[in-house]
């Protein structure tokens, strides 16, 4: 049968239409798969593992974040603690929230050392009632939803790629973590209303070739020796940046060489114990004309100290909704011990607490980024929050060994 040219017409009006609704349809779907699906955490960085795809979100999961990050005591702070599981962030948020404060952490538990050490660090925490939110400080939607979630007064931001020497391996990480990293935390804050006070970890390698010793904050750091450092000085420019355009109160800390119990394991003093327990020998970097090189380790409950003084005496942004006010508070501090120990100090008092002799391999210090000598002058966090550290590298540790020999059942040496 000859079909009119109306019933042509009128099928194809009709084809279209199907057409058009099903793509609508299909549209629909697509937009609602995106939309409802929990945004998970951006692990952008390709040239790191993490071990898990982080996800969020959700009424159980948001009761957990308001729980943890809930104060308990009398003007207590609500403190966002960024890399929680990291050595320091674990002793911080710890101590914060024995002191009634509340405390969230974040962390991404990546694997630059071993991700087992963090997960225990997790377990201590979730014990005192800290919840760890798994997920970057990349993913802005993340940062976004905690501070939908929880009105912040302050944030800890010790999540960071640590490790002079590393940053020749994998150059990338420093700028994911360290830079790229920090901005998106900053923009998030500055946006945020109330604005929280922000403290976060700088580095004693910010000083790089200075030789003007001890260290003090007002002496030069144009000069950074490794990337790592050049990461870190660029962290206390973009500090400047958003403390002047958004009035957000910001103090750097810039730590020299912490040690102590749950450390982390790239660390000399701890694969120096670790070797020497295994009969592996040791190499110890010497500087120049056979010169000694030296740090001013500073022990954990001293950083610890030296953190809470900074937090405390934080003064509160000035900006709200990503406007400045007014001027606000921008501080950098160093935190050390003041007393440089040599490293090959550092092996003898190992070998004693562990009774067992170490194999040393003496060699010039590579050329990777490490500087011969750090000295800290710590006269500015003295007189602006007390800082006064305690503890010698004796007696710290002779702390550390004990732990260490604890938490990884050596029963075969023991620590006096
Ligand atoms: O203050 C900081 O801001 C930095 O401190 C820490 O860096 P460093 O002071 O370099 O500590 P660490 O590696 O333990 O080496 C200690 C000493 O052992 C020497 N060292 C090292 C390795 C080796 O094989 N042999 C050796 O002699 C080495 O030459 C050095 O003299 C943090 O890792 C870093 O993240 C950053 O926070």
């Amino acid at each position: 049968m000859d079909k009119s040219p109306y019933y042509s017409r009128t099928r194809w009006h009709s084809s279209v239409a199907k057409l058009t609704i099903w793509s609508f349809l299909f549209i629909a779907v697509i937009f609602l798969f995106f939309y409802r699906s929990p945004p998970s955490s951006s692990n952008s960085d390709p040239s790191r593992r993490y071990l898990t795809s982080a996800t969020w979100g959700g009424a159980a999961w948001e009761k957990r974040v308001r729980t943890s990050a809930r104060i308990r005591s009398r003007n207590g702070f609500s403190v966002l603690v960024t890399g929680a599981a990291g050595f320091v962030g674990t002793h911080v948020s710890s101590a914060l929230k024995r002191r009634g404060d509340g405390v969230l952490g974040l962390d991404n538990f990546n694997d630059y050392y071993d991700p087992t050490l963090k997960r225990a660090r997790q377990a201590l925490l979730e014990r005192s009632g800290v919840f760890i939110v798994e997920g970057d400080i990349n993913d802005v939607s993340l940062l976004k939803k905690l501070f939908e979630v929880v009105p912040f007064t302050h944030v800890m931001h010790l999540a960071a790629q640590a490790g002079v020497r590393y940053a020749m391996k994998n150059p990338a990480s420093y700028v994911h973590s360290n830079i790229a990293g920090f901005v998106s935390l900053l923009e998030v804050c500055k946006d945020a209303n109330p604005q929280p006070a922000i403290v976060w970890a700088s580095s004693s390698s910010v000083y790089g070739l200075n030789t003007k010793v001890p260290f003090s904050e007002k002496d030069r750091t144009d000069q950074p020796a490794s990337l790592y450092a050049a990461t870190k000085k660029a962290g206390e420019e973009i500090a400047h940046t958003y403390n002047h355009i958004y009035g957000l109160s910001l103090t750097g800390l810039r730590f020299f060489t912490v040690y102590g119990p749950w450390g982390r394991p790239d660390m000399a003093y701890f694969f120096f114990t670790k070797d020497i327990l295994n009969g592996k020998t040791i190499p110890i970097f010497e500087a120049a004309n056979h010169g000694n090189v030296a740090r001013d380790f500073t022990y954990i409950d001293d950083i610890v100290k030296g953190c809470l003084g900074s937090l405390d005496t934080a003064e509160k942004s000035t900006g709200s909704g990503g406007k400045k006010k007014g001027p606000a508070q921008l501080r950098v501090f160093n935190l050390g011990n003041t007393s440089p120990v040599p490293v090959t100090d550092l092996v003898s008092i190992l070998e004693r607490l562990l009774k067992v002799k170490a194999k040393r391999n003496i060699m010039k210090l590579p050329r990777n980024g490490d500087v011969p000598y750090t000295h800290a002058n710590i006269s500015y966090a003295q007189k602006e929050f007390g800082y006064k550290p305690t503890t010698d590298l004796q007696t710290g540790l002779k702390k550390f060994v004990r732990w260490y020999l604890g938490y990884y059942g050596n029963k075969k040496a023991v620590a006096r």
